[in-house]
């Protein structure tokens, strides 16, 4: 079964910030698709991990980053509008099963690795800025895709071909996925940790 980011396994993970400071990856040569300055923002280790794994894709194809940096509001406003769609659908669920169950696509406030500035909403773009396919809109929910946002769910060859290529950008720079989304990547927060086996996290939340 996938861990999530509501489980007691990576709730429990230390933080020990390293302090590294917010960089702005429009000035790090990395494509944005979000015009919001502050959700361009990053922790300085994972832009710079970032710009590696950009560098690493094949000619015609770059990183196209949409969203880093999250505010603590703009968070709980997610988690809160996307817990309120499950009530609805799944009415006989009580609120800790609501808790794990939303955090396959928002994660709690208290382990937010976007609030941390550790995670970005990433896909590929061709060299015209166009998406490259990759199976499911970015951000569509598991009810919304079918489950076809998770990174190893059945796709069509493209975009099986087109996760494998940003996997292997990004997993190869450092970064870990969470597993129900193909577009969230980490470094340094709780969920990176868990997937690596670090024995504590090096970024708890931050303000832009
Ligand atoms: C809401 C979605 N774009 C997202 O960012 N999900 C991850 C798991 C998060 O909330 O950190």
């Amino acid at each position: 079964m996938t861990t999530l980011l509501a489980d007691p396994d990576v709730v429990a993970i230390p933080v020990e910030d390293n302090g590294d400071r917010l960089v702005d990856l429009a000035t790090c040569g990395i494509a944005c698709a979000e015009p919001g300055e502050d959700r361009r923002h990053v922790r300085a280790g994972l832009a710079d991990r970032l710009m590696a794994a950009d560098a690493a894709l094949p000619p015609g194809v770059r990183l196209l980053v949409v969203e880093g940096l999250r505010t603590a509001r703009a968070q709980s406003a997610v988690l809160t509008g996307y817990t309120r769609e499950l009530r609805a659908t799944f009415p006989w669920l009580d609120d800790d099963e609501l808790r794990r169950m939303a955090s396959r696509y928002v994660a709690p406030l208290e382990v937010a690795p976007h609030v941390a500035g550790a995670a970005v909403d990433v896909t590929l773009a061709d060299a015209f800025g166009r998406e490259l396919w990759m199976g499911t809109e970015l951000d569509a929910t598991p009810e919304e895709s079918a489950g076809r946002c998770a990174f190893d769910a059945a796709v069509d060859v493209e975009a099986r071909r087109n996760r494998s290529l940003l996997a292997g950008a990004l997993g190869g720079a450092g970064l870990v996925n969470y597993p129900t989304e193909w577009w969230h990547w980490s470094f340094g927060d709780r969920y990176w940790a868990f997937t690596t086996g670090a024995d504590r996290a090096v970024y708890g939340p931050v303000e832009p």
